[in-house]
């Protein structure tokens, strides 16, 4: 606490010159970059089975022959971005220009008319902000990937994001879109981390779709070091990061489903703060700090999506919480805040089976824990608690005025 508080003076009392010097004369880095998640190594350790897979896949493309769709799933950071673009790009060295491949991510593009105005920015086709129907931006689709005349494979990443929102429109239409071009052929590489979303899904895209399927399993520990050890070696400059290090960040995003995305932001994290301090070292303090300041961000985010009466259960607990003199908080005496607090904010209530339920959500994604205890004769109560930094829980209700306004008052 104290380091952070010291930390904070300093930069407070850096002039601008100061702050960028120390990026300039870098004790700790040798090339920040190499630990951005965009980065794309030049090895990918523990993926090569996952690699020889999709090479074998679109290497049919390179005799001019359309590969099959792909569909790779595995949960958040297991690499499937990575690999896909690690094979892509090794496919566009050996393919002379007669293959191409565009990628498009559909959680910042999550509608069909933005996916498909991507694919037309990509032919080089003029597509408004929006305005034309999706049927008239297909057809120039066509058009110009027939007067393109190549192979092109187009990747639609943490495509569930898309189909939730706007159905299987436009997988329908690539994956159907070869029966209506002579010049051209399109092969779709779908990759999600929700296997649900599937449901979402016509039958007869589904099985496009899935001509061949990838699983991407889960980092362990002794995977996540290797993976971590070589982005080190890239990254920092020799000396500055140890082997306990390395080993403590793999432990921590092997119990987070062998997260390596969480890996390598704790890394950089831990190493920013350690730069600040004009550490020449990064240590397991900085790699604590940088995990804290990680999770904080993480339940701070995960509150502000919550809906309403999820916050408003939430800020229940944590008016309770906070009080201190309620010493067992329960189903109940949350049901009576939640209400009050309705009642201040001008909302109807839910119902007590509702908030169960509710209560149910929170407890599962371990920002509050409840725990069932026997009342002897009276039955059987839910005692619950907060399960994170109450300071997090509050900076996230806050981000909602009319409960910042309830808490404040309360
Ligand atoms: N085997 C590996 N070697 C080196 N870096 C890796 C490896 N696997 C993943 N990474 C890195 O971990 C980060 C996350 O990987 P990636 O984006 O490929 O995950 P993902 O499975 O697509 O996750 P999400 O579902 O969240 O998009 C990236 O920075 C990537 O470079």
């Amino acid at each position: 606490m104290y380091g952070l508080l010291l930390l904070d003076l300093l930069e407070y009392t850096m002039s601008v010159e100061e702050i960028f010097e120390q990026y300039l004369g870098s004790k700790i880095y040798r090339d920040r970059e190499k630990l951005l998640p965009d980065y794309v190594p030049g090895e990918l350790p523990h993926r090569d089975e996952q690699i020889r897979q999709l090479a074998v896949t679109l290497a049919p493309a390179l005799s001019g022959s359309r590969p099959s769709n792909v569909f790779i799933y595995g949960l958040t950071g297991t690499g499937k971005t990575a690999v896909t673009k690690y094979v892509l790009r090794k496919l566009m060295e050996k393919g002379n220009g007669r293959i191409e491949y565009v990628y498009v991510n559909c959680r910042q593009n999550n509608t069909s008319y933005r996916v498909l105005a991507e694919l037309g920015k990509f032919l080089g086709i003029k597509i408004p902000f929006t305005g034309l129907a999706l049927g008239e931006v297909m057809k120039r689709i066509i058009h110009g990937l027939e007067r393109k005349s190549r192979i092109l494979i187009v990747v639609l990443d943490e495509v569930d994001n898309l189909v939730k929102r706007n159905g299987d429109d436009v997988l329908y239409f690539l994956t159907r879109i070869n029966e209506q071009l002579s010049n051209a052929k399109v092969s779709v590489i779908g990759i999600t981390n929700d296997l649900k979303f599937t449901e979402f899904l016509d039958a007869r895209v589904k099985s496009s779709l899935g001509e061949e399927e990838l699983v991407f399993p889960p980092y362990n520990a002794v995977q996540l070091e290797d993976i971590l050890r070589q982005r080190a070696k890239e990254a920092f400059n020799e000396g500055a990061i140890s082997d306990i290090v390395i080993k403590k960040v793999a432990a921590i995003a092997a119990r987070q489903n062998g997260d390596c995305r969480l890996a390598l932001d704790i890394l950089l994290k831990a190493a920013d703060i350690a730069e600040r301090e004009r550490a020449s070292q990064v240590t397991e303090a900085h790699v604590e700090k940088a995990r804290n300041e990680i999770e904080k961000n993480l339940t701070v985010d995960t509150i502000k999506t919550m809906p309403l009466h999820v916050k408003m259960v939430l800020a229940a607990v944590y008016l309770l919480s906070r009080d201190g003199s309620t010493k067992t908080i329960t189903t109940g005496l949350v049901y009576d805040k939640y209400k009050e607090l309705a009642a201040k904010i001008g909302i109807e209530p839910v119902t007590s089976r509702r908030i169960t339920d509710i209560l149910n959500e929170l407890d599962m994604s371990g920002i509050i824990n409840a725990r069932v205890i026997s009342l002897g004769r009276y039955g059987r109560t839910k005692v619950i608690e907060i399960g994170v930094p109450l300071k997090n829980v509050e900076e996230g209700l806050s981000s909602d005025i009319l409960l910042k306004a309830a808490i404040e008052e309360a």
